[in-house]
């Protein structure tokens, strides 16, 4: 069958042999996203109809107010994956702890977790502009059949077994990797089938495209600084074109097919940075990486980092390996000098 024909069922039966543990749990897994991600592409597309627009009333533990969105794509996401039996834990940006998902049985049996951000860009919902799903599995690291610890959610990004993310744009595709390389698949929407349309996604080396919200200029460290004005530079291929969608997956997604930088470092506002390592800069630098881009905080790589806590913050550093190498000589320039 030509490849680009192909639908995401075929592709994971075919691929089985290629999961990093042959093991039909994590097709289980991918394809239990891929329901969910249907689910909540329909609402998404219809977000004005239905009313789905605008604020839950709840904070959630980010401090941020969670939107009718959030919430409602955090419980189909989650329901899907309890329902379907496959995992033994869930760890959610919208919430508070993990989730322990003991089975029918109560077994405990499965043996692998998965982390989410439900429903990225969550500003762009009241406006139209697309959002995305990104998640993350880790097979478990305490021993199966025990209730899931911390300590299973807890693994540096090395430790992924598979990482993906969902994009509700012009079109819904979802995106992954089981370290074997990064396919990406476009769903019909009048069969409800996603379809190969990007197979083996490659990171161009360079770039002209760079993605920060520099509206924060004044709050950014020298390092940064100092990279902005080199990409706005007259000089050579420069200066490089700023786009910056205000959805971490929309604007990944764009600089892995037109090459391109997305930078969202510390400021004197978020001194960690804002992004959040287990849910999104992990699975997003495993999925850059495996597609042959880089991701660092700056200056050490995504997937390196010890995990402290479920919900913390770091800065992020993610796109074509050029720009990203260029964007860390700035901040070690910086950091030396200061
Ligand atoms: O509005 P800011 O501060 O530039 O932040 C935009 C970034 O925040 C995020 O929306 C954070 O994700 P959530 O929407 O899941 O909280 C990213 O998707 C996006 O890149
Ligand atoms: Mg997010
Ligand atoms: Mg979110």
């Amino acid at each position: 069958m030509e490849e680009r024909n192909k639908t995401l069922g075929e592709f994971i039966i075919e691929k089985q042999e290629d999961f990093r543990y042959s093991t039909g749990e994590l097709s289980r897994i991918i394809n239990s996203i891929r329901l969910a991600a249907k689910v909540v592409n329909y609402k998404v597309n219809k977000a004005g109809l239905v009313d789905i627009i605008g604020a839950a009333g709840e904070v959630n533990i980010q401090g941020e107010d969670q939107q009718k969105l959030d919430v409602y794509a955090n419980e189909i996401f989650i329901q899907t994956l309890i329902n379907r039996e496959i995992v033994c834990g869930i760890a959610s940006e919208e919430s508070d702890d993990f989730i322990t998902v003991c089975g029918s049985d109560n077994s405990h049996s499965n043996k692998y977790v998965v982390l989410m951000d439900p429903l990225d860009g969550s500003s762009n919902i009241d406006v139209n502009v697309s959002v995305g799903t990104i998640f993350s599995v880790f097979r478990r690291v305490t021993p199966v059949g025990t209730p899931v610890t911390l300590e299973d959610f807890l693994q540096p990004g090395t430790q992924q077994v598979a990482a993906g993310y969902v994009i509700y744009g012009t079109s819904t595709m979802l995106v992954y990797t089981t370290g074997h390389g990064v396919n990406g698949f476009t769903l019909n929407p009048a069969i409800g089938t996603f379809y190969l349309s990007h197979p083996n996604m490659k990171f161009k080396e360079d770039g002209t495209i760079y993605s920060i919200n520099e509206g924060n200029y004044v709050h950014f460290p020298q390092g940064v600084k100092d990279y902005i004005k080199y990409c706005q530079m007259e000089e050579g291929n420069r200066p490089y074109t700023s786009r910056y969608i205000g959805s971490l997956v929309s604007d990944i997604h764009r600089n892995m097919i037109k090459g391109g930088i997305y930078i969202y470092p510390t400021s004197s506002k978020a001194p960690d940075g804002k992004l959040r390592l287990m849910y999104e800069c992990n699975p997003m630098a495993f999925i850059t990486e495996q597609a042959g881009g880089k991701a660092s905080d700056g200056f050490r790589r995504i997937l390196e980092l010890k995990p402290t806590e479920l919900h913390q913050r770091v800065p992020f550093f993610c796109g074509s390996k050029k720009m990203v190498e260029k964007a860390e000589e700035f901040m070690a320039k910086a950091e030396s000098n200061s």
